[in-house]
């Protein structure tokens, strides 16, 4: 069934410089804080000028459509024309067409960017509404709270047992790769300031993207996909070892991972699906290095590939978000078989873990992350948070389950 084309209203967002801003995080809500940032540059988001929300099969290309007649209907006044200044919506969309979570793109009222020393402010009004905009104004983090995350409806047994199963289907044929998840619960204390998880998230992982989008948050190193002025770029990870405890260990983890099949496998798989899905958008090529390079994260290496192309059919990041979702570093090859298989063993409702989560301009320019090390805060405090790997036949489940381990702790360590 269709669905009927949504009504759009007309937006105007009006761009100005201001006093050089020194951090975004204490200007955010502490309830709902909307961020993505990375070593300090990015835009936050205060109040909401619009929400979509979109659900099923094609949640991510209905609503790339949809935000193409937003920001056709907008009158954007934007002298500062850097990346992320102007009309943007942020986005989360989840990883299952099925999820009960909902997918989104939120345009605040009020836009705060920084980058390369410029800092700039977007006030966005509805036509017919001129409801007042939120200043952003720093305000003192609240309260400090440690909470520890226990084992969810997943625990390491389970997930250590769901390996083992799917390795079994993986020798047997019917696929090749499948990412696994499992999860960790908590709840958030009353009044609980979100704000003080992100400042450690981005202070202990100032490289990953650090982002906060309707309740989901998170701190990933992977890029699904940025698109700036027609030049399209992704940053594919896969294939992870834990660091070593000195620098003569650390440098044996990171050549060990550099040199093992099972990594490079999977790595191999997880690049090929983005080259896949990019092709058709850039006619003249993309560029991949034939080898992947050791990526150091405080917590492990992860195998690399970065990705560059020139698009050729006009696609804005959020159409490239649609076509590359779900790659084979979240999924598994082939995909639609890693789908089944991870519904059918994991049992989890992954949320928005795995999706795509950033932001799109108005002219289709945007930033995308894979949500990895990230969790979903519900409305009462309920928190979820995920961490998976991709399953080989090599796969060993005792190995795997340390890997999530390490993938767990920028989450773990932000709220504990
Ligand atoms: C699925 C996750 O990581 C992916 C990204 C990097 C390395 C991965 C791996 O080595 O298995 C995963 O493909 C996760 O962090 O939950």
């Amino acid at each position: 069934m269709t669905e009927p084309e949504r009504a759009v209203p007309a937006l105007s967002a009006r761009t100005r410089v201001v006093d050089p801003v020194t951090s975004l995080l204490p200007l955010l809500d502490a309830q709902s804080p909307l961020l993505f940032m990375r070593r300090g540059e990015g835009v936050a988001g205060l109040g909401e000028a619009l929400r979509l929300t979109f659900r099923g099969p094609d949640r991510i290309a209905r609503a790339a459509e949809t935000w193409r007649r937003v920001a056709a209907a907008a009158a954007v006044d934007d002298p500062v024309r850097s990346s992320g200044s102007g009309l943007l919506a942020f986005g989360a969309f989840t990883f299952d067409e099925r999820s009960e979570f909902e997918s989104v793109l939120i345009v605040p009222r009020t836009i705060i960017g920084r980058r390369d020393g410029v800092s700039w402010v977007t006030e966005v009004t509805v036509a017919g509404e001129d409801g007042p905009h939120p200043t952003p104004e720093a305000t003192a983090l609240g309260a400090e709270f440690r909470l520890a995350l226990q084992p969810g409806d997943v625990g390491p047994d389970r997930f250590r047992e769901l390996v083992a199963r799917a390795v079994e289907r993986i020798r047997a044929g019917e696929l090749r790769k499948v990412v696994l998840a499992r999860d960790l619960v908590g709840h958030l204390p009353e009044g609980g300031d979100l704000r003080r998880v992100l400042v450690d998230l981005a202070l202990g992982y100032p490289d990953t993207w650090t982002f906060a989008i309707d309740g989901h948050i998170g701190s990933s190193p992977e890029t699904l996909v940025r698109v700036n002025h027609g030049k399209v770029s992704a940053r594919v990870l896969a294939g992870s070892i834990a660091r070593g405890a000195d620098a003569d260990a650390d440098h044996a983890a990171a050549l060990r991972l550099a040199t093992s099949t099972k990594d490079l496998d999977e790595h191999r798989y997880a690049v090929q699906s983005v080259l896949d899905a990019l092709g058709p958008h850039a006619r003249s090529g993309i560029s991949a290095s034939e080898i992947p390079f050791a990526l150091k994260l405080p917590n492990l290496w992860h195998l690399a590939t970065n990705i560059e192309g020139t698009l050729s059919d006009g696609s804005s990041a959020l159409d490239l978000a649609a076509a590359l979702h779900p790659t084979a570093a979240v999924a598994g090859t082939p995909t639609g078989r890693a789908l089944e298989v991870i519904r059918e063993l994991e049992q989890l409702d992954r949320g928005r873990y795995g999706g795509p989560v950033g932001w799109v301009d108005a002219h289709g320019d945007g930033k995308w992350a894979v949500s990895l090390r990230s969790a979903e805060i519900d409305a009462a405090g309920d928190i979820r948070a995920y961490a998976g790997g991709g399953i080989l036949a090599a796969s060993d489940p005792d190995v795997e389950l340390a890997e999530t381990k390490l993938k767990f702790r920028p989450i773990v360590e932000a709220f504990g």
